[in-house]
């Protein structure tokens, strides 16, 4: 019988779009667990689903850093316009408004918008509204809050694929994004490989420790800090 805590090496693809694919089968707890144990930051506290979609988003981020709108009394495009015109399939949007929960910054209508382009998800590190709309086309959005008061005339787009801080944690366009229903944590572009190999065999430890409780080995044993040789606080 293999034993709950052996670590094998998971065969797979590992191209840039084959490392997309391995990470959409995995989650945000996994991914959590890989970037702590290769003491990168990255994981997010306080942005969750803003409905309550099943869906694991996960993908490239494109990121919009945002501003309050300037008193010049100029209109200006609408926030996330321009990055939802340029969008591919399977992108991310990833908005960082300081943590903000007092204005939205993003609606129902740029839900349609997003959802025509096939982006998977939006982040944002503040507030959305129209969260009716979004539940009812199906487009996961990730938040702090839902919020009524509209983005127009308060917020504008400073900035479109530029370094953000998202919860804390520094992320890029290009970077990748794991968003359910645990949360959000994004990993490095340059970090992938490392990360998702880490992850699936994480996944797979865990995995055997579940059949292993289930097959009626005490969890005390299962779950001991032991069996886990790189959890933090291990010398
Ligand atoms: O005005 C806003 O903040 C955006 C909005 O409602 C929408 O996209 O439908
Ligand atoms: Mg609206």
């Amino acid at each position: 019988m293999t034993d709950a805590t052996d670590v094998t090496e998971a065969p797979g693809t590992t191209g840039a779009s084959g490392l997309g694919k391995r990470l959409a089968a995995l989650d945000a707890c996994a991914v959590s667990d890989a970037l702590d144990t290769l003491g990168l930051p990255g994981a997010v506290t306080g942005i969750g689903p803003l409905w309550p979609s099943t869906a694991t988003v996960t993908g490239p981020v494109r990121t919009i850093r945002v501003a309050p709108k300037p008193r010049d009394g100029r209109p200006a495009q609408h926030i996330g316009t321009p990055v939802i015109e340029s969008a591919r399939p399977g992108e991310v949007v990833v908005i960082d408004n300081r943590g903000r929960t007092d204005v939205s910054c993003w609606g129902g209508i740029l839900t349609v918008a997003a959802l025509r382009k096939g982006i998977a998800g939006v982040i944002i590190d503040g507030a959305c509204r129209d969260v009716a709309e979004s539940h009812e086309l199906g487009l996961p959005v990730h938040g702090r809050a839902v919020v009524p008061v509209s983005a127009r005339g308060r917020i504008v787009q400073e900035a479109m694929d530029v370094p953000v801080t998202i919860g804390g944690a520094a992320v890029d366009a290009g970077d990748y994004a794991v968003a359910d229903r645990s949360g959000v944590a994004f990993v490095p572009a340059a970090r992938l490989a490392e990360v998702v190999e880490l992850a699936e065999r994480i996944a797979e430890r865990e995995a055997r420790m579940v059949e292993a409780v289930r097959a009626g080995r005490p969890v005390t044993e299962v779950m001991h800090d032991s069996k886990f040789p790189t959890a933090k606080g291990e010398s």
